[in-house]
Formats: C-alpha cells, structure tokens, sequence
C-alpha cells in the first residue's frame, strides 16, 4: 500500500512515517510538503531505520519486497507514480508557544481552514482515496476538506483514537486495572464535547458501571492530558506517539481490508447525514471499516445523557463551520 502524508514534515506526520515504517516496513510512504528540505531529510533517516527494524542484512528477496519512504513538494501529490491508496492529512499552520489550553485545537481553525482549500485543490487531480484527518479541529477540517471535494463520505475520517487510549489509561487507575483490559469507545467531539460512551463499557470483556463522580473525573482528563502535555514538553510538540501508534493501526486496518462485519468498530469523525438525528458537519461515531475508510455508520443504542452530549457536541461543531 502505498501512504502519502500531507504535511509529512510535521511532528505528527515525520511520526507516523517513522511508526508505519517501523510496524510495516513494507509500505510505500510518501511525504508531501511545502517544507521540502526537512520533509527529505525525514524521509531519508526514516528510510535508514528501516535497516534495523528488519534485523539487516536480509537476503535479497526479503529486501526486495521492502518499501521506500520518499519526500515530494506540496503540489507533487497529483504526480505521484502509483497514485497514493491512502493518504493522512496532518499539514497545519504553526501554533502559537501560549496554545496549551483545551482551546488550543478549535484555535486552529481560522489558520487551516485556507491549507485545507490548497491541498484539496492538489488532490482534486487524483482518483479518491480514503483520507485520515489529523489537522485540527479535526471535526471542522475534515468535514471541509470532504465539501471542498466531494468524494464518498465514507473515504474521511478525522483522527480521535487517543481519547479512547486515554480513557481506558483513566479507567484503569481509577479502579486498579490494566487499562488494555478497558474497552470504552469515545464518540463526539475531537475537543472539549468529547463523549465517552460509557454505557458500552466492559473490563476484562464483563460489563461495568462507573459512577458519576468517576465518569466526570474521566471527561476531565481526558480533556486535559493532551494540554498538561504540551505545557510540559512545549506546544510545538504535540501528543505524537500516542497518535502515531493510533494512525498507524488504523492504517494498517484500512490496509487489511478493514474490520468489515466481525471486527470491532472504532469512533472516528465522519460526515453525518441523519445518523443518530444528527446532519452537517463531521463528530466521532462508530464505523466499521473496509479498504475504501468507512463502510457503516452504527448507530448505537445510548443513555439518554450520553445522546444529549452528542447532540451539544454536533451543534458546537455546526455552528462554527463557516464553509
Ligand atoms: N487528531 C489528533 O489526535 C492530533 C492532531 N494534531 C494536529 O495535527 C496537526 C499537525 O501538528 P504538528 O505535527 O505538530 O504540526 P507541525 O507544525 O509540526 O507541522 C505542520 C506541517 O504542515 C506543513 N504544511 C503547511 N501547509 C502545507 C501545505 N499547504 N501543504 C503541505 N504541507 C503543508 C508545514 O510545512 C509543516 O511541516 C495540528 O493541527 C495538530 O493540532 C496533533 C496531535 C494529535
Ligand atoms: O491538540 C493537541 O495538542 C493534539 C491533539 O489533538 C491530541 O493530542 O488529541
């Protein structure tokens, strides 16, 4: 499979060039960027790690099916030569040093809004393929990078898995558990509407019940983390190795053909279109997935309460679109 990633100089995107390459050196990876000169040298060191991830030397028929991990210009994606399966959209403007509050990602909006209508006018040349969403706010950008070029719905999906690695990490110290014994999806907003929907919780596969205090306790800091982060390490350095590991599994997902029926579906940000009384705009609701990115919104049976946050979550989202 051969990935492009659009702002492949970028924290988020040099890792998860370096993440897929390191789980899967068999991709083909791609960096598009207006930076060229980092994005060549990302593709280049990245392309030496891949000497040790496989235990080299190998025996010329292993390295002959290897990928490579090349750097083109911003507006070389039409040319790429196979055209990309995938591509993951992580190009953003700089933020701001002071951009650690749980603002920071709907601040964005305004300065990515114009990189969105640049790289749609690049990727209008090429068939359509499925496009994960990293640039924030996911939930705003994917939804007008999907309007700008009007593929299938179902080929954009905004990135929010952290939170549900998040959650489960919460989940698992408020009540002394491994948190990979946690599953709680997360639906909602990629922001302060997030909505963990727990109702659907299990532990160790066995339903279980948080209490209020816990529940509000988990919101919080999964709300929080990604912020008290960026405070500690600088906001130039978002949560990169949460969100790589994320992308690159659901990357290789898409690769396998998807969760299709049997597979547990995940919470991404797709374009809704009556799903859960909800139209306009993207927010994170289960999808099973397939080669072409989402194949099937499901619409979950939800507690009254966890409904009416999605339902604030979406009209946060709708009102400030300004297509
Ligand atoms: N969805 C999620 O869970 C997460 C989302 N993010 C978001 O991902 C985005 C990227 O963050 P960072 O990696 O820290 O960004 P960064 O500031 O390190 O890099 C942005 C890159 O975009 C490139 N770029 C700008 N305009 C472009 C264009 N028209 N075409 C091609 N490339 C272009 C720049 O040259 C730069 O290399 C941000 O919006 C950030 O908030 C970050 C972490 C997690
Ligand atoms: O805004 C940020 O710092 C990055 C982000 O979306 C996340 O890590 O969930």
């Amino acid at each position: 499979m051969h990935v492009a990633i659009i702002g492949g100089a970028s924290t988020i995107g040099s890792t998860v060039a370096y993440t897929l390459a390191s789980a899967d050196p068999t991709f083909e990876i791609t960096l598009v960027d207006k930076a060229e000169e980092p994005a060549w040298a990302h593709a280049v060191d990245v392309t030496h790690s891949v000497f040790h991830t496989v235990d080299a030397p190998v025996d010329g028929e292993t390295a002959g099916s290897l990928g490579t991990v090349r750097a083109v210009g911003a507006d070389e994606i039409g040319d790429l030569d196979p055209q990309p399966d995938l591509a993951v959209f992580t190009a953003a403007a700089p933020r701001p040093d002071d951009a650690t509050d749980t603002d920071a990602r709907e601040a964005e909006l305004e300065a990515n809004r114009g990189i969105v209508d640049d790289v749609a006018e690049q990727l209008r040349s090429i068939d359509p393929i499925p496009i994960l969403v990293m640039t924030n706010p996911i939930d705003r950008i994917t939804y007008r990078l999907w309007r700008r070029l009007e593929w299938p719905r179902g080929h954009f999906l905004g990135y929010s898995l952290s939170e549900t690695a998040r959650t489960a990490h919460r989940i698992g110290e408020l009540r002394d558990v491994d948190p990979e014994t946690v599953y709680c999806p997360v639906m909602g907003e990629h922001g302060n509407g997030i909505v963990p929907i727990f109702s659907k919780l299990r532990i160790d596969g066995e339903p279980a019940t948080l209490s209020a205090d816990e529940r509000a306790d988990v919101r919080e800091y999964v709300r929080e983390i990604p912020f008290e982060i960026a405070k500690r390490r600088g906001a130039a350095e978002t949560s990169r190795w949460v969100t790589s590991a994320g992308t690159s599994r659901l990357i290789r997902t898409i690769a396998d053909g998807g969760s299709g029926d049997t597979g547990t579906p995940v919470c991404l940000s797709t374009p809704v279109d009556g799903e859960y009384g909800l139209s306009e705009g993207c927010l994170s609701v289960p999808v099973t997935l397939s080669a072409d990115g989402a194949d099937e919104i499901l619409e979950w049976d939800l507690a009254d309460d966890e409904r009416e946050r999605l339902a604030a979550a979406h009209e946060r989202i709708r009102s400030d679109l300004q297509l």
